[in-house]
């Protein structure tokens, strides 16, 4: 492990320190080993490492591989950037993966990849190649209908459309909230489109971790254009729409009961609202509903200084007003785009995403640490049976977890 985390990070003291200025990057590099002795023996970011190209930076991954991990990266990868459906399946699942090894070996593929992506962005003058478009509503709001017609619209003009899912029934259930149907039947069999499920277990960090992860290797493997899925429940809709460049919310034109579900605080992130099955007697309510979203935007405080939330209707039966949906969805992008907040607001994302990872294997490391297995079911015994407090019970754990971990 210590060996990798070396490797990935001298990595990432060559590939990331562009960015920063010689004198800053010296200065955080010895901040950091001040504290780290195990790597100072490592050369700092310097100048002229920069002169070689990211593939060869990520390319010192591999030798510490052996020959068969070696051989497997390289035909992933090969595969990938080749945009072969069948390797981003495979990459995908490597990302999912809960193996140890296997996790190493995901991230030395995502290092390659993103290098990929940052030399493909560079060419296209430092602006993002891919759209990310979050899409959320509550379930039945005819999501699946939606992303299937609009994915077919994208594919008949020349686009590559990646849509993954994102659900947070999978972490406790196994899926059920999106549907154990089939969804998506004609653009599943789309040869310019790829469709990946949630993952069916794990918890909702850690299924946004691999969505996030699986968003640079379908951009890596050529698809322009990436919508996340996820049904309004729970926390899910506010980790997509912090891992996208657009958050669309879809609103079926229903009854103010099955209206309630949809939090407040998802509004306020929506770029844009679709009401959808705007079609037959659900024009007239839909007409109702769009008025209501409308003036509800209003009176939010407004996220973006080049864009105004827009509320629109369509009709996956009927077609009406999908190709206008995307038409805003595209001058969203491009008014973002100019701004230079799709730019920004991804860099942010990043720093998020960063987090979210640490939380997630902070929180493995305290399950899995020695100390807090031995206290936990006492102490969550006691708690249950109301013995003691929630809170002093999570101060002896956090004091079993610190003690024997600064002893060791
Ligand atoms: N009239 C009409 N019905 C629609 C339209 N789009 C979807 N529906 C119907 O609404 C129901 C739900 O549609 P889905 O696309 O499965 O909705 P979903 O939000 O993906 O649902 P979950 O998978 O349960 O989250 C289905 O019975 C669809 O036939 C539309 O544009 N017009």
């Amino acid at each position: 492990m210590r060996q990798f985390s070396l490797a990935l990070l001298r990595h990432i003291s060559s590939s990331t320190a562009p960015a920063l200025t010689e004198t800053c990057r010296l200065h955080s590099w010895h901040c950091f080993t001040a504290s780290r002795p195990q790597y100072r023996s490592i050369v700092p970011p310097h100048s002229c490492q920069h002169t070689r190209t990211e593939s060869t930076a990520a390319s010192q991954h591999i030798q510490d591989l052996s020959g068969p991990e070696q051989r497997l990266l390289n035909k992933l990868y090969d595969g990938l950037i080749g945009g072969q459906r069948a390797s981003l399946a495979e990459c995908i699942t490597l990302v999912e993966t809960q193996h140890p090894r296997k996790k190493e070996l995901a991230q030395v593929l995502l290092q390659r990849v993103l290098a990929y992506r940052r030399e493909q962005e560079s060419r296209n003058g430092g602006k993002p190649v891919a759209f990310r478009v979050g899409l959320s509503g509550p379930p039945g709001a005819g999501k699946s209908s939606f992303i299937e017609v609009v994915g077919k619209m994208l594919t008949g003009r020349g686009h590559k459309v990646a849509v993954l899912a994102v659900d947070p029934s999978s972490c406790t259930t196994g899926g059920s909230l999106m549907g154990d149907k089939t969804r998506m039947t004609e653009l599943s069999r789309d040869m310019n489109a790829f469709i990946r499920p949630s993952p069916t277990s794990g918890t909702l960090g850690g299924v946004t971790r691999t969505t996030n992860e699986a968003i640079v290797l379908c951009e890596g493997a050529g698809y322009d254009i990436v919508l996340v899925e996820t049904v309004g429940v729970g926390q899910s809709e506010f980790a997509v729409a912090d891992m996208v460049d657009m958050f669309v919310l879809l609103i079926p034109p229903a009854g103010g009961d099955e209206l309630q579900g949809i939090k407040r605080g998802i509004i306020e992130r929506a770029e844009l609202v679709v009401v959808t099955k705007s079609d037959g007697d659900l024009v007239v309510p839909a007409r109702r509903i769009q008025a209501e979203y409308t003036s509800a935007l209003k009176l939010l405080r407004r996220q973006s200084k080049s864009w105004n939330p827009k509320v629109v209707r369509a009709s996956s039966q009927t077609f009406e007003g999908i190709p206008e949906v995307w038409a805003k969805m595209e001058a969203y992008r491009e008014a973002a785009l100019a701004s230079g907040e799709l730019q920004g607001r991804r860099t942010a994302q990043q720093k998020v995403w960063m987090w979210s990872l640490i939380q997630e294997s902070v929180l493995c490391h305290f399950q899995n640490h020695p100390g807090v297995r031995e206290a936990l079911p006492h102490l969550e015994e006691r708690v249950t049976k109301g013995a003691i407090s929630p809170g002093l019970a999570a101060d002896l754990l956090l004091r079993a977890f610190s003690s024997s971990s600064s002893s060791q």
